[in-house]
């Protein structure tokens, strides 16, 4: 090795820790500060290993943290680079089986010039005391809390427990009969869910179009419209697009609008994968309005995402009260704007996929339309309607078959 060049693998941590940075520093979706941080590895493997140590670090943080915070004398800073270069060398020994030489000789080119003895040293501490990490994983305090005074003991535990397991992967088909023969857990119609897999396009069908993946709780806003029969559907804040392909292989005449261009880059070519089609169009939906009226709407609207804390953990740091608060309002305004839009009869379905009342049962007092109650036969197996007749998934559901994303979803007529 050349005096000066990096040693293998460093490259590769290098990028998860300016991952975490951007994440718990600014704020930034895991997903989105991807290509920034870990742009300029040259090879796929790395990024995907940038990706899964970032990821897991952000499952296991209070854990991590309370380790950390065990063998320091002085409580180091949240921010500080000890802090982010200790959360990923332990996350390596503990949870991803990486040995922890090699965990912690890969992380203290992190803190050259640094605190390098400190960190070296708290490792080597905890590696004698041969901790571990508890399982489940512990939840953020305000998260905990938030989730416990919603929904209670049990479903607090049924999260902590869904962090700690790869989710499964559910697939939606456009064709009831090719679902049916697909190999999986049949958990509704023209669905089946498999067990986690990283190279998805590589599975039967996939290149042929007769499937994509979208989570089963994703799945039910587009299935409770039914058969489209040629009926005119908008699809709003509709990209990438799971549930307009949903809707137009359900025989929906859909308008897909979103105002993500990039967003809908990838709707265009899940269209094109599926031999599916639907009109198009870029816009504000505070902004656009249709030419004429429609017999029905899916307004899968912006939202704090909590609901999806299983593959995209970093929800669960980002997000606070003043997010669910904003996003809450959004919802208030786009649901009151598009519920204009119904013809008389019309039925429109309101979704997100968050774990906050503020931002799916609130909504049901104010909207300004007449709640048309889901039947438990329109569900998928083991998930029932609430009495009101609104749904809310939580991850306890079909917990013993792989759960649940945590979805809020209601259905009103015009
Ligand atoms: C929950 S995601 C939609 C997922 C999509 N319905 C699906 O099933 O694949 C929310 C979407 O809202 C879009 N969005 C956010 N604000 C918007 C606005 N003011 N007008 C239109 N789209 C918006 C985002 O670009 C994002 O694609």
């Amino acid at each position: 090795m050349k005096p000066n060049s990096t040693p293998p693998g460093v490259d590769a941590r290098r990028a998860a820790l300016r991952l975490l940075d951007a994440v718990l520093r600014r704020g930034l979706p895991l997903e989105a500060a991807l290509d920034g941080a870990a742009g300029d590895l040259a090879k796929p493997e790395d990024r995907g290993l940038a990706h899964a140590i970032a990821a897991e670090t952000l499952r296991r943080l209070p854990d991590l943290d309370a380790l950390i915070d065990s063998a320091t004398q002085q409580r180091l800073p949240p921010d500080a680079k000890a802090r982010f270069a200790l959360r990923i060398a332990l996350v390596q020994a503990l949870a991803l089986g990486t040995p922890p030489h090699a965990a912690i000789a890969t992380v203290l080119p992190l803190v050259d010039g640094g605190p390098r003895r400190l960190v070296h040293g708290v490792f080597g501490a905890l590696m004698r005391r041969k901790v571990s990490l508890p399982a489940p994983p512990s939840l953020p305090r305000g998260v905990a809390e938030r989730w416990l005074a919603a929904w209670g003991r049990d479903m607090v535990d049924a999260a902590r427990a869904a962090l700690a397991t790869p989710p499964p992967l559910d697939l939606s088909f456009a064709d009831a009969e090719v679902a049916r023969n697909f190999a999986g857990d049949h958990l509704a119609e023209r669905h089946a869910r498999i067990p986690p897999q990283s190279r998805v396009a590589e599975l039967p069908g996939f290149a042929e179009g007769q499937w994509w993946v979208q989570d089963l709780a994703a799945s039910i806003p587009a299935r409770l419209l039914g058969p489209g029969e040629g009926r005119t559907v908008l699809d709003l804040c509709a990209a990438p697009g799971g549930k307009t392909l949903q809707l137009a292989s359900a025989g929906w005449r859909v308008t897909a609008v979103d105002s993500s261009a990039n967003r809908l880059e990838r709707l265009r070519e899940n269209l094109q994968r599926t031999r599916l089609s639907a009109e198009v169009v870029e816009a504000d939906v505070m902004q656009w309005e249709p030419a004429a009226p429609v017999d029905a709407i899916l307004l899968d609207a912006p939202c704090s995402a909590t609901g999806i804390f299983r593959r995209h953990p970093d929800v669960l740091h980002r997000v606070r009260p003043k997010v669910i608060a904003d996003m809450a309002e959004l919802q208030r305004a786009m649901l009151a704007r598009a519920a204009g839009w119904l013809k008389p009869g019309g039925t429109l379905v309101f979704s997100t996929c968050s774990l906050e009342p503020d931002e799916g049962e609130s909504h049901l007092e104010q909207a300004p339309l007449t709640l048309h109650p889901v039947d438990p036969n329109e569900l998928p197996a083991g998930v029932a309607p609430h009495p009101d007749g609104h749904v809310r998934t939580l991850p306890a559901m079909l917990a013993e078959r792989g759960a649940l994303d945590g979805f809020f979803i209601a259905r009103f007529r015009r």
